[in-house]
């Protein structure tokens, strides 16, 4: 007996039972790869919250355009190889270090003792 369908796509499946079960398996799948994702990226906003306080307590600016340019040279490279769009990998990459650097210069704002945002 299968479950109860849950969402349109497994509505819309009905009762094709192999293709039901295959979805839920991947489906599966993608949730713990969500989970890991929301994890990982939970500890790299831990090292740059680090990296943001010691850029403000020596007076460095909250961006590092030469770092960042190497990274996402580097995060191209291993998407090529991992089959994975470099475009999309780059997107990616600049959508967080942009959030990191938010938080760097509201960091910064707030040992100036000033307010920003
Ligand atoms: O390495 C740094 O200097 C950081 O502040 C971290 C980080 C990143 O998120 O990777 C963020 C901003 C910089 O422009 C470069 C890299």
């Amino acid at each position: 007996m299968t479950d109860q369908p849950t969402s349109g796509a497994e509505r819309t499946l009905g009762g094709n039972e192999e293709a039901l079960a295959k979805l839920r398996t991947l489906r599966g799948s993608i949730d713990n790869l969500d989970a890991a994702l929301v994890h990982l990226l939970a500890e790299r906003f831990k090292c740059t919250q680090e990296v943001g306080e010691l850029k403000a307590a020596h007076d460095l600016p909250p961006a590092d355009p030469a770092r960042e340019a190497d990274q996402i040279d580097r995060l191209r490279r291993l998407a090529a190889d991992a089959r994975l769009d470099p475009a999309f990998a780059e997107k990616f990459l600049n959508f967080i270090i942009d959030e990191v650097v938010r938080h760097h210069r509201a960091i910064a704002a707030r040992q100036d003792g000033t307010t920003e945002e």
